[in-house]
């Protein structure tokens, strides 16, 4: 080969590659978009997704799609079994935010080597792409919160993944990881291995207390007590699109996470408990007023199981959150599952 038709050949690979991955991008984003504008009905988001997948399409010259080759493109018929099975919404538009911000890097990188000015596009719509990604995850998270109904709140247990595991395998969507004894090192291993593990179930993480924990395990949001730091401090800290839930025991403490722009609140104890001894019962009153005040999802918190959730969803909650009625059953899953069908 003469060191000019080498030239060529690589330049023909290259527009190949140019090719297949603007057909990526522009693919990722018509799902993207479709999300946006049937599902979230979004006019804002759904006009981004189509003036970026129009912009891909501007960029496609005829010379990439001439070097196009399909018959001989060994990985057309490659495909990895999770592209066929997708757990949730979450993961098809994660999966293909990823595909468009691959695609991007790849024509970002060989299309240095043909125009640097489509290069350069490339790279600042990859930057526009990681904004989108956190404003669907932020819309999503919002939505996937007021789907769920049980809350589960760990406590320390031996076999805590288990645990939780169980719960997650009966269909629990939302869980918050509270452990007041550990070393934060211990903590933030387990942090890290319960956020892993309730995405694989598309369930919401999230931390008790530690905003910084929250952050360094990619957890979907902090619960905040009274005690702990305040929310405009949290979101500084975890940013516009994680949730941030506050406990509050009464119509002050209501009225206070209402104004701050809670994504939930926890309401109780509805029950005196010993997860949280020595702070009083809350009662059916205070339930019965948040049901009328509260701006944002509400769960009922403080020595609810199975025998008593009735009369607590009767007295105006539609969502609990429960330590002992699941960390301590003895057959977690089945207890979750009972809990579910009664809301
Ligand atoms: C859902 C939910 N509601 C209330 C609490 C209690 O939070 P806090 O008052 O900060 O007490 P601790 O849990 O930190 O002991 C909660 N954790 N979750
Ligand atoms: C963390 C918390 N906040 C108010 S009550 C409570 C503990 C609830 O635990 P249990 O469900 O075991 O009564
Ligand atoms: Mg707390």
């Amino acid at each position: 080969m003469s060191s000019e038709s080498s030239m060529d050949w690589v330049e023909t690979r290259c527009h190949r590659i140019l090719d297949a991955n603007l057909d990526r991008a522009r693919e990722g984003l018509r799902i993207l978009e479709e999300w946006c504008r049937f599902g979230l009905e979004r006019a804002d988001l759904s006009a981004t997704c189509k003036a970026l997948r129009q912009e891909v399409g501007s960029w496609h010259r005829p010379k990439f799609r001439q070097a196009r080759d399909t018959t001989h493109d060994p990985g057309t018929s490659l495909s990895h079994p999770q592209e066929r099975q997708r757990t949730d919404l979450n993961a098809v538009l994660l999966a293909n935010c990823a595909r468009v911000q691959e695609a991007l890097r790849v024509i970002e990188e060989y299309g240095k080597l043909i125009e640097g000015d489509l290069s350069d596009r490339a790279k600042a719509m990859r930057y526009q792409i990681y904004v989108l990604e956190s404003q669907l995850q932020s819309r999503d998270r919002l939505s996937r919160l007021r789907q769920a109904r049980l809350y589960l709140v760990t406590s320390p247990h031996p076999r805590l993944l288990e645990v939780v595991e169980a719960a997650l395998s009966a269909g629990l969507k939302l869980v918050q990881y509270r452990d007041k004894q550990q070393e934060d090192a211990t903590r933030l291993e387990t942090a890290c291995r319960l956020a892993e593990l309730c995405q694989r179930y598309g369930a919401l993480f999230l931390v008790n207390d530690r905003v910084d924990l929250a952050l360094a395990c990619g957890a979907d949001g902090v619960h905040l007590g009274q005690q702990d730091v305040p929310m405009d401090v949290a979101r500084r800290i975890l940013g516009p699109d994680r949730i941030v839930g506050r406990s509050t025991t009464s119509p002050e403490e209501l009225a206070r996470a209402n104004a701050e722009g809670a994504d939930y609140v926890g309401v109780g104890p509805i029950f005196a408990t010993p997860t949280k001894p020595g702070k009083a019962a809350a009662g059916f009153d205070y339930l019965g007023y948040a049901r009328q005040q509260a701006q944002q999802p509400f769960y009922a918190i403080g020595g609810i199981d199975v025998s008593n959730a009735a009369a607590v969803v009767a007295a105006g909650a539609d969502r609990l959150a429960v330590v002992r009625a699941i960390m301590e059953a003895p057959d977690p899953k089945a207890a979750t599952a009972e809990l579910l069908q009664m809301l």
